[in-house]
């Protein structure tokens, strides 16, 4: 995404740009507010019916306890004089009204809590499942700036903020909106004169509430951003472990770490004084209120202007007139948690694939075995900002033809693999598979089609029959066995504790470096791609294996288009063609033999005689 001035503001904002951005301006503010509130409407909206439900429990439960004060005081003004004087009739109501009120108070909160529970689990798996499957569909280029420690920290830390808004946060709301209006009605209806005096309470309460729930939004929105960044620092750790040890940078982190937890201290630190602020001033206004209430209410007894048990209803109505208002200060501050996480899970929602899969796909044509790979006037910059890489060129390497990049560290060589692989897509111009542009070519048929072996080789969890099997999922057991014949790799294999079955996750099945590269060439073998992409893919096999490997190569890469990338020479030697790269540019291209007789000594024909040198 561009950030240049030229860019309207909306589209600036879109994505994760606002993420690391602490105060942004109130526009942008909105923006972003508008798209949690979105979001989160997305989400609620198909489960409307069990939200309604567990709307009518609840506030079917508040009238039920709404009740009991009412009938505390009919039994003091009526009840109990009534059965002083023998007639029980209404005392015996009394307690029977009051009992049943509170057992059906107590069933509402179960199917209260039952509904509201599956409500709240319903949104946070369909959330959950959002960011996961949307994070898997944006691009490479997409995951190199954003790192997985923070789609981690999405996943996590930002889906518990909802979490907690929906399983105590809305509970809270719900129960002190419907207290405070019933208990607001029920104080009017008793003492018009006492209820309305106990209502202006309200006002400094709610100016208070603005306040808070304005201050608590910034600090919540650096909490947030805050352990993101712890997150996103222990997992760069974890996943770097051998480097941090072998580097000794644990002192570092460990500084770094601490200067991490300080801003997170400092953020919660700002949060909680907040909230302490809100909460004390909600109950000193509660307490103030039932003080004011006892003084005048036993002053209006005395007079005989009052009735006991409506004062004792007055005092009971109170308390759980002020105690929901903290709930409500937890509602808005869950609601405001859960909100700046929903920023953020929403910019990464938002952000597209640079990468796109087309909408009316163009089938490749049926062919035999391999297909010609064409760069039109191709140029690439990894981003828009950055330079440019592979100045514009046009190669055509036809179909079947096994072509050997080589060239110095930083060449090149890797991104032209990438742009066949279709991990990114040029800045301009275009590359196409048997004459189709490959951004006009389904992602799977893609995929079925082009197959990459790097030296990286990342194994998932599961056996080495099943990592075998991703080659091409449906193969059958005799298929994955022959596929690791075919490359060399069950020798290995058969000497794990399970052979093909060994779990590769668990102790005694962890593979090395060369076994999980047999292990990927056994896949790719499996695979039987009409375009094999090989970068580095033999790197870490020791000379023996190597060779084995490409006499198995040679029989496969004998009908398939191949692109080898390698340093060793005789690994290259084995292509048809040899195009050395420099600079992002093909400065020599031509059959090995012809290179090494290069008359006047290319670049070729220099390595080789290196290598030839190295070898004696
Ligand atoms: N993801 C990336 N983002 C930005 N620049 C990149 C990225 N990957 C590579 N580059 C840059 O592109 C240039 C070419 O890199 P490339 O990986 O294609 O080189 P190479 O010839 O394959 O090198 P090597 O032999 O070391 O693998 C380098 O200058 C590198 O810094």
């Amino acid at each position: 995404m561009s950030t240049t001035d030229t860019t309207a503001p909306e589209e600036r904002w879109r994505g994760v740009a606002a993420e690391d951005v602490d105060d942004v301006d109130a526009a942008v503010g909105a923006r972003l507010h508008e798209r949690s509130r979105v979001l989160l409407s997305s989400l609620v909206r198909p489960r409307l019916g069990a939200g309604l439900l567990a709307l009518a429990l609840v506030i079917a439960e508040n009238v039920l306890t709404l009740v009991g004060p009412l009938v505390i005081a009919i039994a003091i003004d009526s009840g109990i004089p009534s059965a002083v004087d023998g007639d029980t009739t209404v005392l015996a109501w009394c307690v029977g009204g009051y009992l049943a009120s509170g057992l059906g108070s107590a069933a509402l909160r179960f199917a209260f809590l039952k509904v509201s529970g599956r409500f709240g689990q319903d949104i946070l798996l369909d959330l959950r499942q959002r960011i996961f499957t949307h994070a898997q569909r944006l691009s490479i280029s997409f995951h190199e700036k954003y790192t997985s420690g923070k789609v981690i920290s999405r996943l996590t830390s930002d889906v518990d903020s909802l979490h907690d808004l929906l399983e105590d946060g809305l509970d809270g709301l719900l129960t002190a909106l419907f207290s405070v209006v019933g208990i607001a009605v029920m104080l009017l209806v008793l003492d018009l004169p006492m209820g309305l005096m106990i209502l202006a309470g309200l006002i400094p309460v709610l100016a208070v509430t603005r306040w808070f729930y304005r201050r608590s939004r910034l600090a919540y929105r650096n909490t947030r951003g805050a352990i993101a960044t712890i997150i996103v620092q222990f997992v760069e750790t974890m996943n770097g472990m051998r480097a941090v040890q072998a580097f000794r940078r644990e002192p570092r982190n460990d500084t770094i770490l601490a200067t991490l937890n300080d801003r997170f201290r400092g953020a919660n630190k700002t949060a909680l004084d907040v909230m302490a602020t809100y909460t004390m001033t909600v109950r000193l206004v509660g307490n103030l209120s039932l003080a004011l209430v006892l003084g005048i209410g036993a002053v209006r007894v005395i007079g005989g202007d009052l009735e006991l048990g409506v004062l004792t209803a007055f005092t009971l109505y109170l308390r759980r007139f002020y105690d929901p208002l903290d709930e409500l200060a937890m509602f808005a501050n869950s609601y405001t948690s859960a909100i700046a996480a929903l920023e953020k899970i929403s910019g990464l929602l938002e952000e597209n694939p640079t990468v796109v899969d087309p909408g009316s796909p163009q089938a490749l044509p049926p062919v035999e075995s391999g297909r010609a790979v064409t760069f039109s006037q191709v140029e690439f910059r990894y981003a828009d900002d950055s330079p440019v890489v592979l100045p514009t060129f046009d190669l055509t390497i036809p179909a079947g033809q096994t072509v050997a990049l080589v060239g110095a560290t930083g060449a090149g060589k890797s991104t032209i693999a990438k742009l066949v692989a279709r991990f990114y897509d040029p800045s301009a111009g275009e590359v196409a598979l048997s004459g189709v542009d490959l951004r006009q070519v389904a992602d799977e048929e893609l995929r079925r089609n082009v197959v990459t072996v790097t030296q990286e080789n990342f194994l998932f969890a599961g056996s080495v029959a099943d990592n075998i099997a991703l080659g091409r999922p449906g193969a059958t057991r005799p298929e994955i066995e022959a596929a690791a014949a075919a490359v060399g790799a069950d020798e290995f294999v058969l000497g794990l504790p399970d052979g093909f079955d060994t779990d590769v996750s668990k102790r005694g099945g962890r593979l090395s470096a060369g076994q999980r590269q047999l292990v990927a060439f056994a896949r790719a073998f499996l695979a039987g791609p009409s375009v094999l992409v090989l970068d580095e893919a033999t790197s870490s096999l020791d000379v023996p294996t190597e060779r084995a490997v490409q006499r198995a190569l040679e029989s496969v890469l004998a009908q398939r288009t191949a692109l080898i990338i390698a340093h060793r020479l005789s690994t290259v030697l084995i292509a048809d063609r040899v195009l050395v790269v420099e600079g992002g540019r093909i400065v020599e291209d031509g059959s090995p033999a012809d290179l090494i007789a290069h008359p006047s000594g290319g670049r070729f024909a220099a390595l080789h005689q290196t290598w030839l040198e190295s070898l004696a």
